[in-house]
C-alpha cells in the first residue's frame, strides 16, 4: 500500500467517531500517536525554514563583503517589511479551526528564533522588566530577541543611538491617556528613524503572591495610569484597600515578593516575569484601551504594501500655517492618520508638528506631497515609512 499523505491521514482521523471504538483509550493513544507524527513533521519543516533563514543571513553578509569598502556596514539582518508580509500571509491563506491571529503569532515566534540565529537581536525598551512596553517589544520581536529594560525613555533612544542596542521599544500613545510626550520630544534631539509600530490592547490583572494572605490585603499597588484605568472595579471590589502608585506595573508586581498583605495591578508579562497569581482578570474599566508604540532604528525600511510615514515639521511662526502645511496632503490625496503638537524647545512659542499619514515615502503621492510642504516650513525631517501593525 502506498504511503498516505499527511491530508490523507487526517481525514481518515477526522472520519473515525468516538462511538466507533469500543475502548476510548485505544482511540485516544491512536489520536496522539497521530499527533506524534504530525509534531515529527512539523519540526522538520520549522528546521527546514530555519536553514533558508540562515542561507538568507549569508547571502546578506556575502552581499556586503562584495560591496566597495567605502560601503562596508554591518548586515541588516531584520526585515520588518518582509515579516509584516509573511504574518499578513499566513493570516490570509488561515482556514482554521486556529484563528487568523493565533496562528500569526505562532508564526511570530517561528521568525523570531529563524532571526535570532541568523543574528541575536538585543532590542531596547522602556522598563522595568513586567512593564506594557515590555510586553509590546515581545510581542512585535518575539521571545527569542534578547530585550533589554532601560530606566528612561531617553536612555532607550540613546542605547540605539549608540548602537549598544539594534532597535528600541518607547511607547507613544494611550487612546484614552494621549499622547507621550517624552516620545516626540526624544525625536527632536535624534536622527533615528520610526521602522516599525505596534498596538497593545491593556488589558489589567489583579495579582497576588502564592504568599498572599486575600482576607488580609492592605494595600494595592500600581502605576498611577493603571490605577485611574481600573478606577471603578477598585471602587466596586477593594473599596477600602489602600491604592499606592509605583514608577511601573512591573515595580507593582516585584513588590509583592516580599509582602504578604498586598496586592497588584499589571498586565500578563508582569505576572508570568514575577510568578504571580491572576486572581482575576481583565479588570480595566475600558476594555478597548490600546497603547500604541513605536520601533526606532537607523535604517530607512522599504515598502510592505501597507505602510505609514511620519514626518516632523517645524512651522513659520505666522497665522494659518499649519492649514498651508496640510493642503498638500489632501491636493495629493494622502490620508492623515494624526497629528500632534509639540513646543520647538528653546524658541518660545514655536511650535513642530508631527504628522502621521498612510503610504510609503516611496509612493509617488506621499513623496510629492512631502516635497510640496518642503518650502512652507522651516524644517521637515521625514522619520520614516514602516509597516503598519499588523498584530
Ligand atoms: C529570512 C530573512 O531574515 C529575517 C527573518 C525572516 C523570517 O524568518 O522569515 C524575515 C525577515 C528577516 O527579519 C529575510 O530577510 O528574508
Amino acid at each position: 500500500m502506498s504511503e498516505q499523505s499527511p491530508e490523507q491521514k487526517m481525514d481518515n482521523l477526522n472520519q473515525t467517531n468516538v462511538s466507533d471504538h469500543s475502548n476510548e483509550k485505544e482511540f485516544l493513544d491512536q489520536l496522539r500517536h497521530s499527533i506524534d507524527s504530525v509534531d515529527c513533521e512539523i519540526q522538520t519543516l520549522i528546521n527546514n525554514r530555519a536553514k533558508l533563514a540562515q542561507q538568507v543571513a549569508t547571502v546578506k553578509k556575502e552581499h556586503i563583503a562584495k560591496s566597495p569598502t567605502a560601503e562596508k556596514t554591518n548586515p541588516i539582518f531584520y526585515r520588518p517589511e518582509r515579516e509584516a508580509q509573511v504574518l499578513k500571509a499566513v493570516m490570509a491563506r488561515n482556514t482554521g479551526p486556529i484563528a487568523d491571529e493565533k496562528m500569526a503569532r505562532l508564526f511570530r515566534e517561528i521568525m523570531s528564533v529563524c532571526l535570532d540565529l541568523e543574528a541575536p537581536q538585543r532590542i531596547a525598551f522602556l522598563g522595568p522588566v513586567g512593564t506594557f512596553t515590555h510586553a509590546a517589544a515581545l510581542k512585535h520581536f518575539g521571545k527569542a530577541a534578547d530585550t533589554v529594560p532601560m530606566t528612561t525613555i531617553t536612555d532607550v533612544f540613546r542605547e540605539v543611538e549608540a548602537g549598544t542596542a539594534m532597535y528600541g521599544v518607547v511607547p507613544v500613545e494611550n487612546s484614552s491617556e494621549g499622547v507621550v510626550n517624552h516620545t516626540l520630544d526624544g525625536f527632536l534631539s535624534s536622527t533615528l528613524k520610526i521602522i516599525g509600530e505596534v498596538e497593545l490592547p491593556i488589558h489589567q490583572n489583579f495579582l497576588v503572591a502564592e504568599h498572599t494572605k486575600l482576607d488580609g490585603l492592605s494595600r494595592i499597588y500600581s502605576h498611577q495610569q493603571s490605577l485611574a484605568q481600573c478606577r471603578h472595579w477598585l471602587d466596586v471590589n477593594y473599596p477600602n484597600v489602600e491604592r499606592v502608585a509605583v514608577s511601573s506595573n512591573g515595580e507593582a508586581a516585584r513588590r509583592l515578593k516580599n509582602e504578604w498583605h498586598s496586592a497588584a495591578i499589571a498586565g500578563d508579562v508582569a505576572a508570568a516575569e514575577y510568578d504571580l497569581h491572576k486572581l482575576y482578570s481583565n479588570i480595566e474599566d475600558n476594555p478597548s484601551n490600546t497603547t500604541r508604540f513605536l520601533i526606532i532604528g537607523h535604517e530607512a525600511i522599504a515598502p510592505s504594501g501597507q505602510d505609514k510615514t511620519s514626518i516632523v515639521v517645524s512651522a513659520h511662526d505666522k497665522a494659518g500655517a499649519l492649514i498651508e502645511i496640510l493642503k498638500p496632503l489632501s491636493y495629493h490625496g494622502v490620508s492623515m492618520t494624526s497629528i500632534e503638537t509639540r513646543p520647538e524647545r528653546p524658541n518660545k512659542w514655536a511650535y513642530v508638528f508631527f504628522i502621521d499619514m498612510d503610504g510609503h515615502v516611496n509612493d509617488p503621492n506621499v513623496s510629492a506631497a512631502i516635497n510640496d510642504i518642503r518650502p512652507l516650513v522651516k524644517d521637515l525631517r521625514v522619520l520614516g515609512s514602516y509597516p503598519k501593525a499588523v498584530l
